[in-house]
């Protein structure tokens, strides 16, 4: 049968034009699929009914490059006329200067012409396992497309040069590392994600929730009755903290970095010199990625004193506690500062779950205590949540914004609950991956999903990072706050019962070996299996069949929904601080714009009606918000503002 050779183009009802590249079995750059190619860009960006272009090879494979046949042939005959001259005017004229967004839709291979053709466009989705590479050394040439200069741009000179000279090809899951994959879906939705991005380039949303969240991080610089209320900041020249663990030696090392002299303060030599060690390893980490002088960590040590009683405290102008998380303790040491520290002394606690006025009750110096809730690791996370009750001052509030700054941090202030802003908003994003994985839905698929989605790290593998017995210990505390929309799996206990904390231990769902990347566990399975039997929430005791949209939609519409209860109670100041928070605490993709903004994109009316029927069918963890449903009903964005009780 004759092979079927040639460049189609369809375009769709939504205005996304799709060029597909037929010439099997490698989609090879045969010169009339050259020809064709031009002929339809050119006719793409003539049309006005085509908005954006989508550029894919037919039968799973974007292209496997240049015709090498060409190469054969101009060998044997000696006739250079032969090679089309297209390169630059297809690749630059038309592709790159094409004034509609151009996304490639990559799957299986993009070689050598192929993924110059790829980096010619606006933006690449990839498929998992797509195999991208410059391989045209082995044949004798150099890459002819531009890929010289495009593959360095996207991933960097020194990567750049490894793949092109040692002619070695990536997966596209590395190539999204590197920055030359824009997004990694599964197959199946490789074309309806790519029509997606190349309209919302078109539409210019990419760049609307990048800008949005330009604006929405200085706007956290501006608290009402704080940093308008004719007040200054105090100087902080000397900080204790209390704690020397993984967040008391990260945030100690985040303040040596700016100058700020530090007291580190354990309980026993031993402690002590743990936390010491570990700032001394994250300043000298930083040196060896270049991020810091050998000097200037010389510096930021000779800053930082150890000690093992208070009496370094006496002239301290902040404390921070990041001792462990037990009120009895941290009551104590609370009472014990205040006697101790000068009366201008901020006191305050990195908790991240506790009411910090359970923490302050037994002192005297209420207006002083404040949360300041750094993200691991503290040094590098530049989120600072500053956490104020009714009646911390706003002197104070002021003093940890300035020295948050100082410290290069983005402090977002939020009030006081369970959780605070970013950790109470995300706790659905674990429990919508349980009650998936007890309703039959492969875990790992459930990751992947996420994490195509545009998350670094899918739920349950984040589970696995923060280790599965801190994840016992913090969903008793929201259990006990957040009752009523709870769902209750077994999976964290079963995990522990069976040996696995996550990384920690080196398994949890997945395995983790030094030196290579996580690896999903089949031997979790029958963890999981044990799960659902005790959940029995399977409909017919059968896995349900989702859609990765729909996977999407049980796991980040919950956290919307825990959005919306932190928005109507005032927890954050406006609702960008929120999407600030999001990007900043937990990495949602800066490009969606933060939960606040992605959620008015998708649109409150369906997120509710979408909410509601999930909870008609699986019950009160879905059940729409009060907010959600008065903003979906009277058609408002959850973003606009609204006259609050607010517990700032
Ligand atoms: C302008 C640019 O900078 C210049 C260029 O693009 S130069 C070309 C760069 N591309 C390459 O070097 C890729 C070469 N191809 C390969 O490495 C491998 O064929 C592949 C990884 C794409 C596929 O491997 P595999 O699945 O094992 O299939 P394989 O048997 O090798 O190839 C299938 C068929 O496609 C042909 N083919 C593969 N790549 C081709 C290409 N670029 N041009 C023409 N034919 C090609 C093979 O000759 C083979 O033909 P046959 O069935 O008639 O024998």
């Amino acid at each position: 049968m004759a092979k079927k050779i040639g460049v189609t183009m369809e375009v769709g009802n939504d205005g996304v034009a799709v060029i597909t590249i037929s010439n099997p079995p490698v989609n090879s750059l045969a010169s009339p699929i050259i020809s064709g190619l031009k002929e339809k860009f050119h006719a793409a960006n003539q049309r006005s009914d085509v908005k954006a272009i989508v550029l894919t090879g037919n039968g799973g494979r974007f292209s496997g490059g240049f015709d090498i046949n060409v190469f054969q042939q101009v060998h044997k005959t000696g006739d250079i006329s032969l090679m089309p001259e297209v390169s630059i005017d297809l690749v630059c004229n038309l592709m790159e200067d094409s004034r509609k967004p151009l996304v490639a839709a990559v799957e299986g291979l993009a070689l050598g012409g192929g993924l110059e053709l790829a980096m010619a466009c606006h933006a690449r989705v990839a498929a998992p396992k797509a195999q991208l590479g410059l391989p045209e050394l082995t044949l004798g040439v150099i890459p002819g497309f531009g890929g010289t200069q495009r593959l360095p741009r996207l991933v960097g000179l020194a990567k750049a040069t490894d793949m092109i000279l040692l002619s070695k090809s990536i997966t596209s899951e590395e190539g999204q590392k590197l920055g030359l994959v824009d997004a990694l879906v599964p197959s199946g939705g490789l074309l309806s994600t790519s029509r997606k991005w190349a309209l919302d380039i078109a539409d210019g949303h990419t760049a609307k929730a990048l800008v949005h969240v330009f604006f929405a991080q200085r706007a956290t610089s501006k608290v009402p009755n704080v940093t308008d209320a004719g007040l200054k900041p105090r100087p902080m020249k000397k900080v204790a903290v209390i704690g020397g663990g993984l967040m008391g030696s990260g945030i100690a090392t985040a303040l040596l970095l700016s100058n700020t002299r530090v007291v580190l303060k354990e309980v026993n030599p031993e402690y002590l010199q743990k936390g010491l060690k570990s700032v001394e390893a994250n300043l000298k980490s930083l040196v060896s990625r270049g991020k810091l002088t050998q000097d200037k960590a010389g510096k930021a040590l000779s800053l930082l004193k150890g000690v093992l009683d208070y009496a370094e405290f006496k002239d301290v102008d902040m404390v921070i506690e990041a001792v462990i998380e037990n009120i009895q303790l941290k009551q104590k040491i609370f009472k014990e500062i205040e006697e101790i520290c000068p009366p201008h002394c901020i006191l305050a606690s990195n908790t991240s779950t506790i009411d910090l006025n359970v923490i302050g009750e037994k002192t005297n110096s209420k207006d002083s205590i404040v949360g300041a809730h750094f993200f691991s690791p503290a040094h590098i996370m530049t989120l600072l949540e500053i956490v104020r009750t009714e009646n911390t001052s706003a002197q104070v509030i002021l003093d940890l914004m300035a020295l948050g700054k100082a410290i290069k941090k983005v402090p977002v202030v939020v009030g006081n609950c369970i959780g605070f802003a970013v950790n109470r908003t995300f706790f659905p994003y674990t429990q919508g991956a349980h009650m998936l994985v007890n309703l039959g839905v492969d875990l790992f698929r459930v990751d992947s999903v996420i994490t195509s989605f545009g998350m670094p790290l899918g739920p349950l593998q984040l589970g696995d990072l923060a280790g599965h017995g801190i994840g016992m210990a913090v969903k008793d505390i929201y259990a006990k706050a957040y009752g009523d929309r709870i769902f209750r799996s077994p999976l964290t206990e079963l995990l522990l019962k069976s040996g696995r904390n996550g990384k920690i231990n080196g398994r949890g769902y997945y395995i983790y070996e030094k030196g290579s990347k996580p690896k999903p566990d089949p031997s979790v399975l029958s963890v999981v299996e044990e799960s659902r039997k005790l959940t029995n929430i399977m409909p017919g005791g059968k896995p349900i069949s989702v859609t990765d949209k729909e996977i999407v939609e049980m796991i980040l519409f919950p956290v919307v929904n825990e959005a919306c209860r932190v928005l109507d109670e005032g927890v954050v100041i406006r609702a960008s601080d929120l999407d600030v928070a999001s990007v900043l605490g937990m990495s949602f993709p800066s490009y969606r714009g933060g939960i606040v903004f992605w959620a008015d994109t998708v649109g409150p009316k369906y997120i509710y009606e979408r909410l509601k029927r999930l909870s008609e069918t699986y019950g009160g963890f879905f059940k729409p918000s009060r907010y959600l449903e008065e903003r979906a009903m009277n058609g408002m964005l959850l973003s606009e503002p609204k006259a609050s009780r607010s517990r700032m």
